[in-house]
């Protein structure tokens, strides 16, 4: 299993590059270093004849770009670099490193981006500090629209690092090489979608840049996967926990049986659908591993849950919204059992979100929303929603309710309500079909219910899911994902 992956926003990088230099290595040197990574990744974009056009902006990133271009020449190239400034404007290691390139300096409005075969975007990185304006956007446009392989610096100019938002203008890089860890902008959308694959350079700060990290990671099994449960020799079924998933009406069963048939693939021990009286005939009808009881509401939620052997429980797909809702979750809260909570559970509290604060800080809580469910939880609450970095969104939120936020999307960020966070790149947009958030609630639940801590639970939980997915691809619906499981299982635990 390959190590855990920090991911660093672009004050802790530039606080491990502060560490790295205290350490011994000077900033010229990483800048050289880095200078390197990016000029041996555009040899093998470019053939020996090629026209390489470096676009270097006015601050560090600009450093970086003089030092591509001067290598790049020595080697052979035909270079011409563009600066996006003035060269006496320059400051620091980035004035020093122009010293190297011994070649003319084209004005920014004049590089000539559509006579290069490969374009190096030394524009901006980690620095941006605003929106784009004038001619730095103009520039940003006119590299974009070349139509030419572009090679970003650090990250695609015009990106904010932290959010991966756009500023302004964007430019759409073929491939990006960054320094030390990846930013959030690498993970995040839109921003992955802008990088192209990404390498990252160690330039001799990796360990500078480990004891800078410890909130932010890309959710990846060396994550989790030393807590994946494994069932011993001895083992059995109420040891691997047993699940509760509360089904909606009659007309409203299916989303369920998703989540307990998921519950049960990932390793539930045994798993029960608590279904409405009126609806225990649809659901006995489709159930054969999966047990069933019935239970009116509230009351029956407290009753079945006096057999202290369910551990873990799931509140919310199909399940109407409504008071009797609100109810349910507070007999389970009430309950301390591992929880998660999704859809209708969420939804019910729309002008209640007040009642969550810190209302699950007693027992491990997972809260599944994706945008639309979060925004309405939280619509009276411009301090968790307004932030532009879906991580400090979902991290105010896991504060604010003391459970684990699980906010979906194609670039899911798994928070817990300490700070620690990850963020998922490994879906497939065939996800985006009916059932298939009712499906992640039961493998969430399924792991709790084995012991499982709420986090790990919750990151291994949205991994496996979307490996899943990714597995069956075109075509996939909700049906498909649980039966998909034992085969991730079986990679993950070999
Ligand atoms: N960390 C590391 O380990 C290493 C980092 N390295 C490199 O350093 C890079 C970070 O350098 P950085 O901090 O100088 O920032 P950078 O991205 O060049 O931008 C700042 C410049 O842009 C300007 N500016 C900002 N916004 C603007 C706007 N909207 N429109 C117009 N101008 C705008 C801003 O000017 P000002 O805001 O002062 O007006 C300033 O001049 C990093 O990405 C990596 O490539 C490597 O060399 C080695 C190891
Ligand atoms: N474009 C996408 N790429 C990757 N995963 C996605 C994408 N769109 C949705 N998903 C995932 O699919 C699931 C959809 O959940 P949800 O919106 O609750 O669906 P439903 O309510 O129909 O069950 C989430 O796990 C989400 O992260
Ligand atoms: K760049």
């Amino acid at each position: 299993m390959n190590r855990v992956e920090p991911v660093l926003t672009p004050s802790e990088i530039k606080q491990a590059e502060v560490r790295a230099i205290a350490e011994g290595i000077s900033g010229l040197e990483l800048m050289r270093r880095a200078g390197r990574a990016v000029a041996d990744w555009a040899e093998r974009m470019a053939s020996k004849d090629a026209h390489i056009l470096v676009a270097a902006g006015p601050g560090q990133n600009g450093g970086d770009g003089f030092v591509v271009a001067a290598l790049l020449a020595q080697r052979g190239y035909r270079v011409s670099l563009a600066l996006l400034g003035q060269m006496d404007r320059l400051t620091g290691d980035a004035a020093e490193a122009a010293k190297d390139w011994a070649g003319s300096v084209i004005p920014a409005e004049e590089a000539p981006f559509h006579e290069a075969d490969v374009i190096i975007d030394a524009l901006f990185g980690t620095g941006l500090s605003r929106d784009l304006e004038g001619l730095a956007r103009r520039t940003v446009e006119r590299m974009d629209a070349a139509g030419k392989p572009i090679l970003a610096v650090d990250l695609p100019s015009g990106l904010d690092g932290e959010t991966g938002q756009a500023r302004g203008a964007v430019v759409r890089a073929s491939r990006t090489v960054t320094f030390g860890a990846r930013k959030p902008c690498h993970l995040l959308m839109p921003g992955r979608s802008y990088c192209g694959p990404v390498e990252v350079d160690d330039i001799g700060i990796g360990s500078a840049v480990l004891a800078e990290s410890g909130r932010l990671f890309a959710n990846q099994p060396a994550l989790w996967g030393g807590v994946l449960p494994r069932p011993g020799l001895d083992s059995h079924k109420y040891e691997r926990g047993h699940t509760l998933v509360a089904s909606g009406g009659a007309a409203r069963t299916g989303a369920a049986r998703l989540a307990a048939r998921a519950a049960l693939r990932i390793g539930s021990g045994l798993v029960t659908i608590a279904s409405p009286p009126e609806a225990i005939g649809v659901n006995a009808a489709q159930l054969t591993a999966v047990m069933l009881k019935g239970c009116d509401g509230p009351e029956g939620l407290h009753a079945i849950l006096t057999d202290e052997r369910f551990n873990s429980l799931v509140l919310g797909p199909a399940l109407g919204v409504h008071a009797a809702t609100r109810a349910m979750v507070a007999v389970a809260v009430q309950a301390r059992r591992s929880l998660v909570l999704d859809a209708d559970a969420l939804t019910s509290f729309e002008g209640f979100g007040s009642e969550l604060r810190q209302a699950f800080r007693h027992g491990p809580t997972v809260l599944t929303p994706h945008t639309g469910e979060f925004s309405r939880l939280f619509k009276d609450h411009p301090d968790i929603l307004d932030p532009p970095s879906k991580v400090e969104r979902a991290r105010r939120a896991a504060a604010y309710t003391g459970a684990v936020v699980v906010l979906k999307g194609p670039d899911t960020v798994i928070a817990a309500p300490g700070g620690r966070a990850a963020i998922n790149e490994n879906g497939t947009p065939y996800l985006a079909t009916a059932g298939s958030g009712d499906t992640l609630c039961g493998v969430i639940a399924g792991l709790m219910a084995q012991g499982l801590p709420a986090f790990e639970a919750a990151c291994a939980g949205v991994w496996i899911h979307a490996e899943a997915g990714a597995s069956f691809g075109p075509g996939l619906i909700a049906e498909d994902l649980a039966d998909l499981l034992p085969g991730v299982l079986r990679e993950l635990l070999r």
